[in-house]
């Protein structure tokens, strides 16, 4: 996919000013930068969820988002958090949720799950939609520092396995490390991408 923005304002406020990206499958894109400067706005963009920018967004890649909050079905165990969403059937649920380390708990309802569980089921039912890229804002946050590690790992284990491409904003420099993936710094009012 690639984006050729011109801008995006809210309001008054031109919040991102001209700036260019691309990530096809297999490539991997860190967007850094401080809190409040536009990373989740930019995501959204690329996500298609917000679309009252300038510029253009192309490509036919098949998207999966994961956001900050886990944002499930409360009243469905984990194994329909997967199947409703993605369409897929409960078997592929089943064996996504052993991916996640989640084997066991296919019968849970979230408020059942860890947050660190709840972030795991958001990851599988990612997967589980068969993207061609991955977006993800901001995913690792607020975990503590052994459990966040390990669902870094995670998520490059499963980047690898399956071959999609990643499109990560974080505030941490150090996810993009351990996730291999390209950094880019937005910085700037209006906002804009630097190389690293
Ligand atoms: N719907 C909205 N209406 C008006 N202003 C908005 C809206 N969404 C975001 N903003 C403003 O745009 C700027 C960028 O917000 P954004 O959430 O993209 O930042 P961020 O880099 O993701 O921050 P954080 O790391 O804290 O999540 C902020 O000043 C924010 O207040």
């Amino acid at each position: 996919m690639q984006l050729d923005l011109t801008g995006k304002s809210f309001g008054a406020r031109e919040v991102l000013g001209a700036l260019t990206l691309s990530v096809t499958r297999g490539e991997r894109l860190a967007i850094l930068g401080p809190s409040g400067i536009g990373k989740s706005t930019l995501l959204r963009i690329l996500a298609g969820l917000d679309r009252e920018y300038r510029g253009r967004l192309e490509g036919a890649d098949r998207l999966a988002v994961v956001f900050q909050e886990p944002v499930l079905l409360p009243w469905r165990d984990a194994v329909a958090n997967i199947t409703l969403p993605t369409g897929c059937d409960a078997a592929t649920a089943r064996d996504w949720l052993g991916q996640v380390g989640l084997a066991g708990h296919e019968g849970k309802f979230p408020r059942q799950l860890s947050l660190g569980q709840q972030r795991r089921l958001a990851l599988a039912r990612a997967f589980a939609a068969g993207p061609d890229i991955l977006l993800m804002d901001e995913p690792f946050a607020s975990l503590d520092a052994g459990t966040g590690a390990r669902m870094v790992a995670l998520t490059a284990a499963l980047l690898t396995r399956t071959g999609a491409g990643l499109v990560l904003v974080t505030h941490d420099p150090a996810e993009a490390g351990a996730l291999d993936a390209r950094a880019l710094q937005l910085t700037g009012n209006p906002a804009r991408l630097q190389k690293d």
